[in-house]
């Protein structure tokens, strides 16, 4: 590019790297999901199709990033993306990895939109867009602690949402009813309640809304207790 006088405005860009031989998550968040799944209708609390195509996504994104990822995981409209702590992708630069992945989410997310929601088409009101961040964890005991905490979060919102829609669903209270029914209540609680009250097994719910999603770099899509398997999981990326 040839030089002009107006080339001195570069000095103005500054670029945040990130520190060195630490652990990058970058987390993607669905913007407004609550709307945007009122506005598609999904079945609640999880809907089948919107979950698979998140995994959809997830797993292109895991593909085409393989050599830099240790492990993605997600849940809901989440999914976090755990790089190796030796990657030099991007040079480090944290908004290079943060709107390179959630653009290539994003886009997925629309063209792949057609295969999992075949009958009903995206709307040009109600278009899915996501929010990013990358943060760095400084050593493999809290990577592992960081991934073991969504998995805890997958696993308590799951259960309490279960709880709250089939309450609602099956035992026709309001949604006041059945959010004073579950205060205060423990997991074992909340599995009795849905085990007498609605006649459902906490159990023998499907497993990818029990455990969330865990995709491998090799694209392979699971859904795992991480916690028992936290150390496996990192084998080789220590
Ligand atoms: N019915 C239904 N809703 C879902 C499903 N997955 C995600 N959602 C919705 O997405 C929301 C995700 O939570 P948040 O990310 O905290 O809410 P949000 O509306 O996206 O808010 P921001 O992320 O702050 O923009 C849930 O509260 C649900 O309303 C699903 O499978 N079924
Ligand atoms: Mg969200």
């Amino acid at each position: 590019m040839a030089n002009s006088r107006f080339e001195y405005v570069k000095q103005f860009e500054t670029h945040d790297t990130l520190l060195p031989q630490t652990y990058i998550v970058v987390r993607i968040d669905g913007k407004k999901f609550h709307e945007f799944s009122k506005f598609y209708d999904f079945a609640k609390p999880n809907d089948e199709r919107a979950l698979k195509l998140m995994n959809a996504c997830a797993k292109n994104v895991v593909l085409h990033y393989k050599t830099d990822m240790i492990v993605a995981f997600g849940e809901s409209d989440e999914y976090s993306f755990i790089l190796k702590k030796d990657t030099t992708l991007y040079r480090r630069r944290s908004e290079k990895l943060s709107t390179l992945f959630v653009s290539l989410f994003t886009s997925n997310y629309v063209a792949l939109w057609p295969k999992f929601f075949p009958d009903t088409p995206l709307n040009h009101k109600y278009l899915p867009f996501f929010d990013s961040r990358c943060v760095v964890y400084p050593n493999i005991q809290i990577i592992k602690d960081y991934l073991s905490w969504r998995f805890v979060d997958t696993h308590i919102n799951n259960l309490y949402n279960t709880a709250f829609w089939q309450l609602i669903q099956i035992c026709g209270l309001t949604a006041q009813e059945a959010e004073k029914k579950l205060m205060g209540t423990f997991s074992n609680d909340k599995q009795e309640i849905l085990f007498t009250e609605c006649g459902i097994n906490y159990n023998n719910e499907p497993e990818m809304y029990k455990k969330g999603s865990l995709i491998t770099r090799k694209g392979e899509i699971l859904h795992i207790d991480v916690i028992k398997q936290i150390n496996e999981l990192f084998v080789g990326f220590e």
